[in-house]
């Protein structure tokens, strides 16, 4: 499990326990612009046409499901990985043919080297040799345009993983995957700071599952949804937003992905305050681009220090696309209702001012994962 994440923004953290008094988020809301995207211009939302946006889709959805579902996300993670390897191919050459100062040494060995060096595990790795700039990691359903704007694809149909199945399985033997519309936004919205959801949006009690079937009544909600949280008062982001189980979860389980841009250390927005270490001097910043990832909170305050996050977030790699996602895997038995809390890492609230007890990593909060591991009595799938 990856411990090291890191998130950037200075918050308080009062140190206190239980909560999960919620409400869940608001579609009452404006409706979108309708028109107006650039289109055709290369961004990353170009060739969607905003005026496809359903009227009256509340502008926190559309930002939630927009890059969730976006086709150019799964290819720029292709990008990366590509990228490396084709880097990785050149510095084979030289080396084949005697040529340039990087032929001193044979690649599979100075990749070893970064690895052990570092302590970096061999997806870290992979991102190493990423061209500077913006690209997006995630992964979404592989689905032509026009299929995810009318009638939903068959499941078989859709790039998803077996584990985000699996995850879904729990409470449904014959699941239908959850499954939003693609909607867009102009161009500029995602690059600027407006494109993060306004918390005044977000506010009501209507869920976001409940706002998404304005448009798609046949789909499955997935076993999460987001809240804003208003208790009880001990919760330490009371008023902010958190990730709450809404089926029974079981340890193992792949949830979902973070999806966010990749951003290398120096364009790196150091007000950020969902931004997730990937490797080396890369990170995953969802400020502005980002899915249901970003809302998962800190267990501290919400669970105690021995009970420990109930997710953790560790690179994998999808066997089907090659892709290495950013993976939230279930580490406890999560039941309905319960907040999904991950540690966001010592070094995250140190440099926030923060007192934070135990270790890095306490022993007990992966136990729930071993094989046999009795399932409580009162979770019943
Ligand atoms: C990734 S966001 C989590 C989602 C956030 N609550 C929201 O509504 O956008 C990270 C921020 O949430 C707040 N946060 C999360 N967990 C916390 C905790 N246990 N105690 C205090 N603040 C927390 C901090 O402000 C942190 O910088």
């Amino acid at each position: 499990m990856d411990k090291d994440v890191r998130l950037s923004q200075d918050t308080s953290h009062p140190a206190r326990s239980q909560a999960q008094e919620t409400t869940s988020v608001s579609s009452q809301s404006p409706p979108l612009p309708q028109g107006g995207g650039e289109g055709g211009g290369g961004g990353h939302v170009s060739e969607i046409d905003p005026g496809l946006l359903p009227i009256n889709w509340p502008k926190h959805v559309k930002y939630l499901v927009d890059y969730e579902y976006h086709p150019s996300i799964s290819a720029s993670v292709l990008d990366l990985v590509q990228g490396r390897r084709r880097k990785l191919s050149e510095r084979t050459k030289n080396h084949a043919t005697g040529g340039g100062l990087e032929s001193k040494k044979d690649p599979s060995d100075e990749k070893k080297e970064w690895e052990e060096e570092e302590d970096r595990s061999e997806l870290e790795v992979e991102y190493d040799d990423i061209p500077l700039g913006h690209a997006i990691a995630g992964y979404l359903p592989s689905v032509p345009l026009s299929s995810r704007l009318g009638a939903l694809p068959p499941v078989s149909a859709m790039d998803l993983s077996s584990s985000l199945l699996a995850a879904v399985n729990l409470a449904d033997p014959q699941p239908t995957i959850a499954f939003s519309p693609a909607v867009s936004a102009p161009r500029a919205s995602l690059s600027s700071p407006s494109s993060i959801p306004d918390p005044s949006l977000l506010s009501s009690t209507t869920s976001l599952d409940q706002s998404t079937s304005l448009t798609t009544q046949q789909q499955r909600p997935p076993p999460y949804e987001i809240r804003l949280i208003t208790g009880p008062p001990t919760h330490p982001v009371l008023g902010s937003y958190g990730l709450f189980a809404t089926k029974n979860l079981r340890p193992g389980c792949h949830l979902l992905d973070y999806i966010s841009l990749v951003v290398p250390d120096e364009h790196a927005d150091p007000d950020s305050d969902h931004t997730l270490y990937l490797s080396n001097d890369l990170n995953l910043d969802a400020s502005a681009h980002g899915n249901h990832g970003r809302f998962v909170n800190d267990f501290r305050g919400i669970r105690t220090q021995s009970q420990g996050p109930n997710v953790g977030w560790d690179l994998y790699r999808d066997e089907e696309t090659g892709q290495v996602r950013m993976g939230c895997k279930v580490l406890k038995f999560i039941r309905k209702g319960e907040e999904i809390v991950c540690t966001y890492g010592k070094a995250y609230w140190k440099s926030r001012g923060v007192p934070v007890e135990g270790e890095e990593w306490e022993d007990g909060w992966d136990t729930d994962l071993e094989d046999g591991k009795d399932v409580p009595s009162d979770i019943n799938d």
